[in-house]
């Protein structure tokens, strides 16, 4: 007999997620509950492996063979690397413990090693803590590589709270550039017939629509600012999952920043820039971009060059060649993206340069 298959949509969610304090000593108990093998490899940065990571590696040593590795930015030479690492350890799992980069190259390197990966976000700074897809620097871009998402997430909002206050904001930025991906996303649907899904856009629009009303709450920089944007993060991630790409979170708003990635000499925050990207795609949306923008400024996030320290004739050069770095992603910019004139005109009026 004979079965038409439509399209097969596989999504992955982790399946314990921990928020709450000193989860270092968790990591074991999860590792056990889940059942993963007897070798770990441990996944920080230079800065991470001071805060959590060597405390991580640590408390697994007492039960599992344990290899950390120090990584360097979010590139598919350090993945290529993390892999070479697992084959002659023989890792049966890993464990980020790291801001978004180090978070990007577990996912992939998990993903084409076939072994499962916890996350232990350090910052509450970016959106891929729970998502399937990671964001990678290949051939000098960034590229959006479908991987899988974190087996676990172990979110310790004391680890979370030693990153300076400016990280939470840029977590605040990531969320709210939702509005203008869900917007993006449902132009491509309607001009390019590209999968939709409604369900993916209300919840990521509900993690944009938290930031707004909760703005003032964030901004004490407490614990509870923490376990709110964490948690707004996290359902961002599982939006990227039902939707099968990281579209529900990001629009051109993403391009500008990631153009800005690879002509500023000194890039801001990934959540920082999609900020003040997503005021400007929020004018070219004809939304109302001065609630972004307020939002921005109660939390204390960057609404401008001089406050990202990024040059304004950079932001005008990035608004320009934004649409050629992901030519397949439709988005409000075109296929011919804006001009000199209009780039400008649309920082100038939204108080960007
Ligand atoms: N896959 C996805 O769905 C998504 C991916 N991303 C990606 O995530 C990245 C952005 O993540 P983001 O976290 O902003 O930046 P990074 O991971 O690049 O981290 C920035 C810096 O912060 C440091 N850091 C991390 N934790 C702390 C802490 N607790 N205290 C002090 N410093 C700390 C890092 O240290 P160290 O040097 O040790 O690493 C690093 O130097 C981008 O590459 C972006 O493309 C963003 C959103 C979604
Ligand atoms: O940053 C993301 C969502 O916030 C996803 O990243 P990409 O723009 O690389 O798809
Ligand atoms: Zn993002």
């Amino acid at each position: 007999m004979s079965r038409v298959v439509r399209e097969v949509h596989l999504m992955q969610l982790p399946r314990e997620v921990l928020l709450g304090e000193n989860l270092v000593g968790e990591v074991v108990n999860v590792a056990n509950r889940l059942g993963l093998g007897r070798k770990a490899l441990v996944l920080y940065g230079p800065r991470t492996k001071k805060i959590a990571g060597k405390d991580v590696e640590d408390v697994l040593r007492e039960e599992y063979e344990v290899e950390g590795v120090t990584v360097k930015g979010a590139t598919m030479e350090e993945v290529e690397r993390v892999l070479s690492i697992i084959g002659d350890h023989g890792s049966d799992w890993l464990i980020a413990v790291g801001g978004g980069s180090i978070i990007d190259v577990a996912k992939l390197a998990s993903f084409k090693a076939g072994v499962p990966f916890i996350s232990f976000p350090t910052t509450a700074s970016h959106d891929g803590i729970a998502s399937a897809n990671a964001s990678i620097k290949d051939l000098g871009s960034k590229t959006s590589v479908k991987a899988v998402p974190p087996i676990a997430v172990i979110a310790d909002v004391k680890v979370i709270k030693t990153a300076p206050y400016r990280y939470l904001a840029a977590g605040v930025g990531d969320m709210i550039s939702n509005l203008t991906a869900v917007r993006d996303w449902q132009l491509a649907h309607r001009i390019k017939g590209e999968y939709y899904s409604e369900y993916a856009a209300s919840l990521s629009l509900m993690s944009a629509k938290m930031v707004i009303k909760n703005a003032d709450i964030i901004r004490l920089g407490n614990e509870e600012s923490v376990r709110k944007v964490v948690k707004g993060l996290i359902s961002c991630g599982v939006a990227m999952s039902i939707a099968g790409s990281s579209r529900p979170a990001s629009g051109a708003e993403h391009l500008f920043s990631h153009a800005l990635d690879m002509i500023a000499p000194k890039p801001a925050l990934h959540g920082e820039q999609v900020g003040v990207g997503t005021i400007i795609m929020a004018y070219l949306h004809g939304l109302k971009w001065e609630r972004v923008r307020e939002t921005l400024k109660r939390v204390g996030a960057p609404t401008n060059a001089y406050e990202l320290g990024i040059e304004p004739e950079l932001v005008i050069e990035a608004l320009t060649i934004a649409h050629t770095i992901r030519p397949e992603r439709y988005t409000i910019l075109g296929k011919d993206g804006l001009t000199r004139e209009a780039a400008e005109k649309a920082a100038k009026i939204t108080g960007v340069i």
